[in-house]
């Protein structure tokens, strides 16, 4: 029974049918219109500047590049939370208010496309306000899909998307999101989701080998831009500092 009571408890911290069946319920906030913590230009901004610089130094010195840029390196390590597996620190400098502190990798899912089989038991699939999630896990099924979703989005020799955020050396290190763990208590989450929109064509080809997200597919229902992709980044609501464990708020919807 109490293993049951576990399963449920881990299942509910995340998985979509939680948000779905409880969007009115008391724990869950809406993010309202204006809610944005960083606009949309100036994330897209913030990765062009960055993933370019990952490409100038050839990938040699990529969490070298995060740390001239925004002035910290975060990593997972085991959380400070007992019982909750790994989390994700910031292990030097420190993350500013308003700072991507990571990106939430994974396959895209925009309306009708089929999650279903992918969602058992996967505490790593995260919705957004719009309906479109993000599959974050990194073994079984997911890992499977997102990386023929990868394999299958080239121009010429670029890949549209990163593959090793799927590895314990992700050649982007932002993209660590998805081991972000629920505060603890209230009010202490120090990061915020917020969905960044990448318009077609607002990175050059050769840098979107960079970004940890690809769509499952490209038909089907469409909330946005049909040429756009949704990447999810969590956002420092407040300064953050050297050592500290990010958390975020699970039951807080995205815009
Ligand atoms: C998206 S994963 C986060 C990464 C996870 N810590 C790991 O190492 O795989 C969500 C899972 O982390 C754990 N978790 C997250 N926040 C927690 C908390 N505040 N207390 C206990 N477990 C937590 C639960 O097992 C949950 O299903």
């Amino acid at each position: 029974m109490s293993w049951l009571q576990k399963s449920w408890k881990n299942y509910r911290r995340r998985l979509l049918p939680w948000i779905a069946f409880n969007v009115e319920g008391s724990s869950t906030r809406h993010a309202r219109h204006g809610d944005t913590l960083v606009a949309n230009q100036v994330a897209v901004n913030f990765l062009y500047r960055l993933f370019d610089d990952f490409h100038r130094r050839r990938n040699v010195e990529n969490d070298r590049s995060l740390r001239d840029l925004a002035g910290f390196s975060v990593a997972r390590s085991r959380s400070g939370i007992v019982g909750a597996g790994r989390g994700v620190f910031v292990t030097r400098g420190y993350v500013r208010e308003g700072a991507i502190a990571a990106l939430y990798p994974g396959t895209v899912y925009r309306g009708s496309d089929p999650l279903f089989f992918q969602s058992l038991r996967n505490s790593f699939v995260l919705r957004c306000i719009d309906g479109q999630c993000i599959d974050g896990r990194d073994s079984g099924l997911s890992r499977l899909i997102y990386r023929s979703c990868s394999n299958r989005d080239r121009v010429g020799h670029f890949r549209l998307s990163d593959l090793s955020w799927l590895t314990e050396r992700p050649v982007n290190p932002l993209a660590v999101g998805q081991y972000v763990n629920n505060e603890p208590r209230p009010r202490m989450a120090n990061v915020a989701y917020q969905e960044v929109d990448i318009a077609d064509g607002a990175l050059p080809v050769q840098l979107m080998q960079y970004v940890p997200n690809v769509p499952f597919s490209h038909s089907g229902e469409w909330s946005a831009d049909p040429r756009s992709l949704r990447v999810v980044a969590l956002v420092a609501t407040r300064d953050v500092e050297c050592g500290a464990e990010l958390f975020s708020n699970y039951f807080t919807l995205l815009h």
